[in-house]
């Protein structure tokens, strides 16, 4: 398969090794020119996945129009910046999205986003507990490859599917977003436990209750108990909930040693998708009527209007409630 990648961090440069070394051609576009050149002179992608040794047959480029020829089309760019870049594309090839967050201000998941800047593209979303640099040195991995159009899924999954890189279809796709979405927040609060040194009692009931948002969340926008239940949601959460390799949960684990989200987030050159999604997450559940607390407390601590005194106390002091 001709395949392009939209997006050479850690995660586009992964998924283009493991499509690569299944055989296809593999044309991925960076945002820095520097990245471009590492990639096509010494395969390897320094800023962002240096200790990966990358597969010659990805070739790298900075100009989005060379992408016009690709067959499909892999998405990674960070959640924030993938309208702008998709509408500047000129292809109706499907779009296989992998960015997990909410587009801040419109509140609209990136199938949304997507489907806006490119409506004659059939959309897929691929989602699940992927720690880019486990995949990318060969490690067993499961994900969830999301389409409405079965018949499209079930053939990209299969495209996509490698010995060690397995995809499970689903035709939820709002369910297979809200999952990769949700847990990233709940990854920050995950990660303040583990900073404040609350312990793993706190921690295992953060992932418990944080599904239960993600659950009631994803319920009031259409998607199924299963899917959220499933690799892109509870699979994936669990795996960022329990980690430091997770940006989410480091950047959590400063917040909880008190240092302020401000300096954690700034000059940052990897992306902590949470910190984006955590305000609009808390508008979204807002406005569908969803009662998310964690990300409330996740989002105040992120803008520096409470301490992690005081939202743990208000956590811990709801009013008891049927589980
Ligand atoms: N890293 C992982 O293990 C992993 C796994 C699954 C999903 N994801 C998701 O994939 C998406 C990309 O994450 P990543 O880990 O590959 O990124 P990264 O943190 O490794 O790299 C940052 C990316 O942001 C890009 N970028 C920075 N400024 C930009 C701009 N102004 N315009 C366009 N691009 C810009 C950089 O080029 C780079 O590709 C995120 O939504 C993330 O949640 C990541
Ligand atoms: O490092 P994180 O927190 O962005 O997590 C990476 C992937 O989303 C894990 O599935």
């Amino acid at each position: 398969m001709r395949l392009g990648v939209i997006g050479a961090g850690a995660w586009g440069t992964a998924l283009a090794q493991v499509a690569a070394g299944g055989g296809d051609d593999v044309l991925i576009w960076a945002y820095e020119p520097e990245v471009v050149d590492a990639i096509n002179a010494a395969h390897v992608n320094t800023p962002y996945l240096p200790e990966v040794p990358l597969s010659p047959g990805i070739r790298a480029t900075g100009d989005l129009a060379a992408l016009a020829d690709r067959e499909a089309l892999l998405v990674v760019t960070p959640a924030q910046h993938l309208g702008r870049i998709l509408a500047t594309l000129d292809t109706d090839a499907p779009l296989i999205l992998c960015a997990k967050g909410i587009e801040a201000g419109t509140r609209r998941l990136m199938s949304d986003v997507a489907a806006a800047a490119r409506p004659g593209s059939p959309i897929a979303v691929l989602s699940g507990p992927t720690f880019a640099r486990e995949v990318a040195a060969g490690l067993p991995t499961a994900v969830t490859l999301a389409c409405a159009d079965e018949a499209l899924g079930q053939r990209l999954a299969h495209r996509l599917a490698r010995p060690t890189f397995r995809p499970y279809f689903s035709d939820d796709v709002v369910g297979a977003e809200i999952g990769g979405a949700v847990k990233n927040v709940m990854a920050i609060a995950c990660g303040v436990v583990e900073g404040a040194g609350l312990g793993q009692n706190a921690r295992a009931a953060l992932i418990s209750r944080g599904f239960a948002e993600m659950t009631r969340f994803g319920l009031a926008l259409g998607a199924r108990a299963e899917t959220l239940a499933g690799l892109s949601g509870l699979g994936d959460l669990v795996l960022t909930c329990s980690s430091a390799s997770s940006r989410n949960f480091s950047l959590g684990m400063g917040l909880g040693q008190g240092k302020p989200a401000t300096e954690l987030l700034a000059d940052r050159r990897t992306v902590a998708e949470g910190a984006f999604t955590a305000p609009v997450l808390v508008e979204a559940a807002r406005e569908a009527g969803a009662d998310m607390p964690i990300a409330d407390a996740v989002a105040d601590l992120l803008a520096g209007k409470a301490d992690v005194r005081a939202v743990i106390d208000r956590l811990m002091s709801r009013p008891l409630k049927r589980e």
